[in-house]
């Protein structure tokens, strides 16, 4: 997949700005504060709908302005498509694809597909356990957007039911619990069912990704470490098998009932997964240097460029926001040796100089300044 163009009007600091995409590199040169990330942002945006900076959309409007738009050509095997989204200070986003609005956001994801990598990936080996299921879930989402609307709505049954619980666990004393319990029971079955169609995709795209993503971290570390990913999930099963699944989920509640009442909050379910990454046998986080864990969230991203080409066909983009400064010469070479020209690539940096002039042949270059894209350096 090829984006041709992006067009963004009072998205973060830019007013109206045209971008026309005419290399499979793109090196986006700029100091810090003048909009380069906000450029790859808008990509992700349309790649997955969310932003890895903010969960408002009010942020990502320009100050001052009621509404942001962001419009791109993508060239896909099939053919071109159009896609806009508009971002409100109040109100809902709009989507769009040939200028025809949808009603289900969901069919406006995976027409662009994109693999970001910026310097808050290390949070992946070294935060809490949410980051990585965030990874993984925005990971689906794009091997199956579908995905998208399962996770939504386990969060819905979590939220609902995590306020029945808070009441059981607010009641009187002597005030009657049957009638909630009964309800209870119901909120326990929507539970089991929207949670195993969550843990089970989510072991499913581990086991695909763990043995390539071994793969490149042996190539990358000289097949001195073996990385190895586990799935842990909350509610254990052993059979890909929904009945069996649910089974397992609903013998949990049942084990964890009392607890629950007392805390007034759900601890049953892939809310409290989490995916281990090990290397040589030792937990990645507790693991070597910070040049080791990010070989490791490199060895990610490379399995998910791939991971992401086995399934949709086509190769994804990949954003590289400010990361290429931080690895050195090997890892950096080991990179663009796995992106060839296959992977069109956006890259952000300060300085064009700081990495190996190899990524610079045959690469676009755009100047930012304030929010505004030029394509030779201004003179001031
Ligand atoms: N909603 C908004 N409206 C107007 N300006 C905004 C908005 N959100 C962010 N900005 C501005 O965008 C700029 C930050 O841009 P960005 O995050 O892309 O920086 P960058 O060029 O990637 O720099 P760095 O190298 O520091 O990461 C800041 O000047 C900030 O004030």
């Amino acid at each position: 997949m090829y984006l041709k163009s992006l067009h963004l009007r009072d998205f973060r600091n830019y007013i109206d700005q045209q971008v026309a995409f005419d290399a499979q590199k793109t090196i986006v040169v700029g100091n810090n504060a003048q909009g380069k990330s906000n450029l790859l942002e808008a990509v992700e945006l349309l790649a997955t709908l969310k932003s890895h900076r903010t969960s408002r959309d009010r942020d990502l409007v320009r100050e001052e302005m009621p509404q942001g738009h962001i419009q791109a050509t993508v060239e896909r095997i099939y053919g071109e498509t159009e896609l806009a989204l508009t971002l409100r200070k109040q109100g809902r986003r709009t989507v769009s694809l040939n200028r025809e609005n949808l009603r289900r956001h969901l069919d406006f994801l995976g027409i662009l597909n994109a693999v970001q990598f910026s310097s808050l990936d290390l949070d992946l080996v070294r935060g809490a356990p949410e980051c990585r299921r965030t990874w993984l879930d925005r990971l689906l989402v794009q091997l199956e957007p579908v995905y998208a609307h399962i996770l939504q709505q386990y969060n819905q049954v979590l939220r609902q039911r995590n306020a029945l619980l808070k009441k059981i666990r607010n009641l009187e004393a002597q005030h009657p619990k049957e009638q909630l319990l009964v309800e209870l029971a119901l909120w326990d079955a929507q539970l089991a069912a929207n949670g195993s169609r969550v843990t089970r995709r989510r072991a499913r795209v581990i086991e695909r990704l763990a043995p390539i993503a071994r793969s490149w971290h042996g190539k990358i570390s000289g097949k001195t470490e073996i990385l190895d990913i586990q799935y842990q999930p909350n509610v254990q099963w052993l059979e890909d098998d929904p009945t069996q699944v649910q089974q397992a989920f609903l013998e949990k509640i049942q084990q964890r009932r009392i607890p629950e009442e007392q805390l007034g909050t759900t601890v049953v379910g892939p809310h409290r997964d989490e995916v281990a990454l090990n290397i040589n046998q030792t937990p990645a986080r507790s693991y070597g240097s910070q040049g080791q864990q990010r070989t490791l969230v490199l060895a990610l991203k490379l399995a998910e460029l791939q991971l992401i080409e086995e399934v949709i066909g086509e190769p994804p983009l990949l954003l590289l926001d400010d990361v290429l400064a931080e690895l050195d010469p090997h890892r950096q070479n080991q990179l663009l040796e796995a992106i060839q020209d296959r992977f069109q690539t956006l890259i952000t940096t300060t300085h064009v100089g700081s990495f190996d002039a190899l990524w610079s042949k045959d690469s676009q270059i755009l100047w930012v300044k304030t929010g505004q894209i030029d394509r030779e350096p201004s003179i001031s």
